[in-house]
Parts: structure tokens; sequence; C-alpha cells
């Protein structure tokens, strides 16, 4: 098959792991006999620097005519300045809301080679196998009004937390119905003791639950699903939440599969062909050194073979790659090892069957 891939490399380490997730793509192409084609735009602090703009109308509009969307990372202390009109970061929110890719899927699964590179108890990462869908284009992140202004002669800032009932149903209901292939169990995380938006999300999510009565389904407080995540990881299947709750509920559960640098996303509409990109972000303290870990993003382009182009076989192949490269003992500096980015993408492209 022929696919068009638009790559979004971003800014620290976006195009060191993007360029990995290449090389991978690019031998699964020869291996399968695809034509991936890939055409790089800008975004982040790496467009504003050059056009001024974190998201060009350029590589909106090359983005909504994709088979699909690959990033590596924006951000970065350069452009941190708080008085700073635009920032890089909004060209990444920009990119999600104008694709209207509402789910993000972070999966989690421990290696159980790299149980050790973990802090967590062993016994508790044994077979953890998660996933997290989390809402990614409303609540905090983007409920207006969001401004600053002044009030009694002192600043004041407002971000603001709005969900309406469709925006919840949707992404609810894709729960429940990634949990039937899974193993049953829908765990909705909230803050419904104190937040008005919490309260609908549960009653949304209590009314979707009817229609799938087969499926197990629990309400956890945010705060209560932060701690079980660390304490008994074994009892989540698929866990659904808020926008800002899953950005920082999956930096937690990146610490139960060993790094930062593990954990693949993939965010999906059905409009348009997806954006997948690893959870991380651009890392600037190890950033320009060849040291980033890239399999978050090797397993980002797996995930939009299989969403995407339809390459489940593919996708298999990758994962099972990245799997074996583990037990075999391939490691970045992260996980406890000293291969480059460069030594342990070739580690995974020699293992692809
Ligand atoms: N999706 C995105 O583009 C995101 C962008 N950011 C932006 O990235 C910048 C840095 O943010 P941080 O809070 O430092 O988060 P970060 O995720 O970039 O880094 C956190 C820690 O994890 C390590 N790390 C991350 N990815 C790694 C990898 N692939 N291999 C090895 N180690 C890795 C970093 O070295 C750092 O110690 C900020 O400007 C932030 O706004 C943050 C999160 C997501
Ligand atoms: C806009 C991003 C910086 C938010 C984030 O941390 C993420 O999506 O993981
Ligand atoms: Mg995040």
């Amino acid at each position: 098959m022929k696919a068009n891939i638009v790559l979004l490399p971003g800014d620290g380490i976006g195009p060191e792991v993007v360029s990995a997730a290449v090389q991978v793509l690019e031998a699964v192409g020869q291996h399968y006999d695809h034509k991936f084609v890939f055409t790089e735009y800008l975004i982040g602090g790496s467009a504003i620097d050059k056009t001024g703009n974190p998201l060009p109308e350029e590589t909106l509009q090359a983005c909504r005519s994709a088979d699909a969307v690959l990033l590596g990372a924006v951000g970065g202390p350069k452009w941190d300045d708080p008085r700073a009109s635009v920032r890089p970061e909004q060209g990444l929110l920009g990119l999600r809301k104008g694709l209207g890719v509402f789910a993000n899927l972070r999966p989690v699964r421990v290696h159980p080679a790299l149980i050790e590179a973990s802090p967590i108890k062993s016994d508790r990462l044994l077979g953890v196998d998660l996933i997290v869908v989390r809402e990614l284009t409303g609540g905090l992140y983007f409920g207006q009004p969001k401004k600053r202004d002044w009030v009694d002669g002192q600043q004041r800032a407002v971000d603001t937390l709005e969900y309406t009932e469709n925006e919840i149903e949707r992404i609810v209901d894709l729960a429940f119905r990634l949990a039937r292939q899974r193993r049953r169990k829908v765990s909705s995380v909230d803050k419904a003791n104190v937040l008005e938006s919490s309260r609908l999300w549960r009653e949304v999510a209590n009314r979707v639950a009817q229609r799938y009565p087969d499926v197990t389904l629990e309400h956890v407080l945010v705060d209560t699903a932060a701690m079980r995540l660390v304490s008994v990881p074994q009892s989540f299947d698929v866990i659904v939440t808020e926008n800002m709750f899953g950005d920082i509920l999956t930096d937690e559960a990146a610490v139960l599969a060993g790094s930062m640098g593990m954990l693949p996303s993939a965010s999906l509409n059905g409009q348009y062909g997806g954006l997948y990109e690893p959870i991380h972000g651009s890392a600037p303290d190890i950033a320009g050194q060849g040291i980033a870990n890239p399999i978050g993003t090797i397993l980002s382009a797996a995930m939009l073979l299989r969403y995407s182009l339809g390459l489940e076989q593919e996708a298999r192949a990758i994962e099972k790659a990245v799997d074996q490269a583990i037990t075999e003992g391939a490691r970045t500096r992260d996980l406890g090892g000293s291969l480059t980015t460069t030594a342990m993408t070739q580690a995974i492209i020699e293992r692809l069957d």
C-alpha cells in the first residue's frame, strides 16, 4: 500500500525520536512492500522561530490531508518566557483541536525484563497491562474563559473546566468499546466530590454503562487513582478520564513501564488520519546528545500502522521487535543502559521479522 505520512519533529529530542521511528517504518515498508511517503512540516518552537506561528496554516492543512501524522514533541526553555504571546504548546493544542482528535489512547504495558528499572516493588508490576483513554480536545486545557485580568489591583488568572454531555459520552463510549476487546473493566476517573464537571461525567458514564452490561464500571476519584496506579496497578484495565487528569496520570504510569521514553499514544476521531506521538515532552535536559529513548515514538508508529493504515501484522512486528530487543538486554540510558538512540533503533530494526 501507499500512504502519506506527515512528520512533525518539533523541538528538543522530537527530531531525534521521530527520525528513529521513520527508520523503523522504512524498514517495515521494505519488508512488507509498502510505500510510505514522508513529508516534514513545522510545529512548536521551531515553527515560531521560522514563521512566528506555532501551528502554521500549511502544517494544519497538510495534517488534515495526510493518512496519518507522526509527531515528536514541542517546547523548551528557549520559548518559556511567561510574557511571550505565543508558546510552542499552543501549536500542539491547536493541532489536536484542528484535527478534532478527542480520543487519546495511551497503553501502558510493563515488560518483565524492565521491572528492575522501575522504583516500584516488582510483584506489583508483573502483568500490568492497562490503557488510559484520555479526553483530548476539551476539559481544562480548552475551556473558556482562559485569561489574565486585573481584580482589586492584582492580577487574576482563569482556566475553565467544561464538558458537554456529548463530549463525555463519545469518549466514555469508546472506553467501553475498548474494554470489550480487553478484560471488560472500565475505571472512570474524576473528582466528583468537588467538581460539577465530574458529577456530569459520572452521570453520563453511568448512562453509557447501561449499554454495556457485560462490562464492569467503577468510579475512582483522581487522587485515589494516582495512589492505586502505583500501589495496585494490576487492578486497572481501561481508565477513561478528563484531559488534564489523563495527562498527569500517564506520566505517573510511565514510571511503571520504566521510563518516560517508553509510552506511545494515538489520538483519534475517525475523521482525519490520526495523530501519533510519544507521551513525553521535548526533554531539553538530554536534547542533542543522541541518548533519547526512541521506543515511545517507535511504538506510536506501530499504533499508526494499526489504527490509521489497518496494518495489524506490521504493527505487531514492530511491537514484537521492541519486546525482543528489551528481552535481549538493549537499554538506553534512562533504562539503566548505555545504548544511543541510533543503537537502540538499530537493535529493534535487526529484530523485525
Ligand atoms: N507532547 C509534547 O510535545 C509535550 C511537550 N512538553 C514540553 O516539553 C518541555 C519539557 O518538559 P518536561 O517537563 O521536562 O517533560 P519531558 O517529558 O520532556 O521530560 C521529563 C523527564 O523525562 C525524561 N525523558 C523524556 N522523554 C525521554 C526519552 N524519550 N528518553 C529518555 N528520557 C526522556 C527527560 O529527560 C526528563 O528528565 C516543556 O517545554 C513542556 O511544555 C511536555 C510534555 C508533552
Ligand atoms: C500540550 C502538552 C504539552 C500537554 C502534555 O503534556 C501531553 O499531552 O502529554
Ligand atoms: Mg503530558
